[in-house]
């Protein structure tokens, strides 16, 4: 298997506080990955890394294969990083994509085919002779994926790049990242703390927390302890399945938690636990519920699940979810 990046101890510090402590990542080439994590969970940390801007203070990153100081300057031109904070350049839509080619020194002749078709990937044709600096928020990001699909980047490196977006351009920038991931022919990884938004794009993904890579979803995230058999959090008993007794964290998937308005005493769920419908947020795809138990649970149901049980903003509900559902970390 090709591998896009493979990391090894890799560690990194600021100030004495260990931000991002990665044993063991590899990621197949190819593959499109979304990066979950909270605020301060190292995301950016991770893609200045892998963008090669920055090095790890210990610990070893192959890219492509290859160990990165073999010739760093030609990695570099294989990878398009896309900030959080895009800068737009000084001049026109076209400037900025035409200086792009001439820094990762695409040959003159292609330029005018990339930088068309870059345009045409992320629907900005009819703005390419507009001054960069005055473009909208959504589209200044749009144009910093021009930017870098222009070279044609082996590796596609988005760092939130949905954030501040309205839903309409948040679902736009979804289908061309989909479009990309679909024609399979670079590696794309983008962070998001969204999950369901990271799910409607790709099967695969990471979750930082605090800085380590997890296989848990980081929903529902409570922090306590383990006496064997109960997670305790400030507020709340929760039963979980086998796990270690250091564990200071759990994480419940919200789709493994179900609601209703009355106790099961039947269910199998040996979680049961009344609480106060505080939030209803309907997407196109799901509804997400937040239910207020003493700790704030996230509930994730379908719209037909909502209407069923014809539920209002305030309303006393239970929710539950089997030991086996709680993740102990
Ligand atoms: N230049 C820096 N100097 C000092 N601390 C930093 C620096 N950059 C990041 N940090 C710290 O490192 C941790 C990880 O930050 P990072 O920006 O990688 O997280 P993130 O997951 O991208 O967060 P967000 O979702 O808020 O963007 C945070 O605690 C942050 O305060």
């Amino acid at each position: 298997m090709t591998y896009a990046y493979q990391l090894n101890n890799v560690k990194v510090h600021y100030h004495d506080q260990l931000v991002l402590d990665i044993e063991k990542l590899n990621i197949p080439a190819y593959e499109c990955l979304a990066v979950l994590g909270e605020n301060g969970a190292g995301k950016s940390t991770l893609f200045h890394l892998l963008s090669l801007l920055q090095k790890p203070d210990s610990g070893d990153i192959s890219v492509l294969d290859n160990e990165i100081n073999a010739s760093q300057t030609k990695q570099c031109h294989q990878i398009g990083l896309v900030p959080q904070h895009p800068y737009m350049l000084p001049g026109t839509v076209t400037d900025n994509i035409r200086l792009a080619l001439k820094l990762k020194k695409v040959d003159k002749a292609r330029h005018a085919s990339q930088l068309q078709q870059a345009l045409e990937t992320v629907n900005l044709t009819h703005l390419a002779d507009q001054t960069a600096n005055t473009l909208s928020g959504g589209e200044q990001r749009r144009v910093a994926i021009a930017r870098v699909l222009a070279f044609d980047p082996k590796i596609l490196l988005l760092d939130e790049p949905f954030a501040n977006l309205d839903s309409f351009h948040q679902r736009q920038l979804e289908d061309v990242i989909t479009m990309l991931a679909n024609d399979s022919k670079r590696t794309i990884l983008f962070s998001t703390h969204d999950r369901l938004q990271a799910s409607a794009i790709t099967p695969h993904t990471i979750q930082l927390l605090k800085g380590k890579p997890i296989s848990a979803p980081l929903l529902n995230l409570f922090h306590g302890h383990y006496d064997g058999e109960l997670f305790h959090t400030k507020t709340l008993k929760i039963f979980a399945a086998e796990g270690s007794l250091s564990a200071r964290h759990i994480a419940i998937d919200p789709l493994a938690i179900t609601i209703s308005t009355h106790a099961h005493s039947d269910s199998s769920a040996r979680n049961q636990l009344p609480g106060r419908l505080i939030s209803i947020s309907e997407a196109d795809r799901a509804v997400r519920l937040t239910v207020d138990c003493g700790d704030k649970f996230e509930v994730i149901i379908s719209q037909q699940a909502l209407s069923a049980l014809a539920l209002s903003l305030g309303a006393s509900v239970w929710i539950s979810f089997k030991a086996t559902a709680v993740t102990l970390l």
